[in-house]
């Protein structure tokens, strides 16, 4: 039997004094595509720390592929939240992209050499990136570093990907781009996905199940099921209101969700809106 990619059971993180959630089950196979959503602070980046084995859970269990989660594990690829490299940074796009491949696997002869050259090439190529490989990764912009970013994650070939808001800086046509990527990689090579978004929208036609966390509590289930305004207005404990406008959904009332409407919106067309 196939282990599971990801399995939570009970599982509660506190920082401090807060409970970010807590008796959270979630079980992800592979191949499926969750994204986790929430405003500032609500513990998704935290998710995908426990994730990689770089916090441990307060309380409950947590398994990837079958297993304790550990540091550096070469089948977990990992897209960090965006932080602009220093200017000095001494590595090529072709090096950073190159860090994601476990050197041991390729063997030190020709052929292990040759072969990873052709891996990150072919990494490079799906990020639309090869124009820029070999300038300074600290002199590219935002946007370009994200999808070395995001080509460094999947150049090992990873059974789990876990994407910490990877479209950001990225332009319409690069998030679609990039979420076709990663879901063409998920059909073909079973990788499950946790991708953590402030926007919905971009993933919605690909995504399995939503897990939206705001302030220790939680709805996990399909986006039909969980983007609902009787949901959202318990999570947030207001009243939200959920709309589905074009195949977009919308959320208007939720000040810090996502994927909320801000006043700005109110004069766009209703089908642009969230469309960023
Ligand atoms: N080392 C730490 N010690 C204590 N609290 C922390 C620590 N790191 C993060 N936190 C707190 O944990 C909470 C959750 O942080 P996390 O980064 O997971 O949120 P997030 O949902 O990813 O938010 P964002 O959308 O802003 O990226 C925040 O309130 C943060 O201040």
């Amino acid at each position: 039997m196939v282990s599971p990619a990801v399995e939570l059971a009970g599982a509660e993180l506190r920082r401090g004094p807060r409970t970010l959630w807590s008796q959270l089950d979630l079980q992800i196979t592979p191949g499926e595509f969750v994204a986790v959503l929430g405003p500032n602070g609500s513990g998704k980046t935290t998710l995908l720390q426990v994730l990689l084995g770089l916090l441990p859970l307060s309380a409950g269990t947590v398994a990837v592929q079958g297993t304790a989660p550990r540091r550096g594990n070469p089948t977990v690829g990992y897209i960090p939240q965006q932080r602009a490299l220093d200017p000095l940074t001494p590595l090529r796009g072709r090096d950073l992209v190159g860090l994601g491949l476990d050197g041991h696997r390729w063997g030190p002869g020709l052929s292990g050499r040759a072969r990873r050259r052709e891996r990150v090439h072919e990494a490079l190529r799906q990020v639309d990136a090869l124009e820029y490989a070999d300038a300074p990764v600290g002199s590219l912009s935002g946007g370009e570093q994200q999808r070395l970013r995001v080509a460094q994650a999947l150049v090992g070939d990873p059974s789990l990907l876990l994407a910490d808001e990877p479209l950001l800086s990225l332009d319409l046509a690069r998030q679609r781009a990039v979420v076709e990527l990663v879901d063409r990689r998920r059909r073909e090579h079973g990788t499950a996905v946790v991708f953590v978004t402030h926007e919905l929208n971009p993933v919605l036609p690909v995504v399995d199940r939503v897990l939206y966390l705001v302030d220790g509590r939680f709805r996990v289930g399909t986006p039909e099921e969980v983007m609902t305004s009787e949901n959202l207005s318990e999570l947030y404990r207001t009243e939200v209101e959920v709309v589905r406008v074009r195949g977009r959904i919308l959320v208007v009332g939720a000040e810090e969700s996502p994927v909320h409407c801000v006043p700005d919106d109110a004069a766009r067309p209703a089908a642009e809106v969230g469309a960023r």
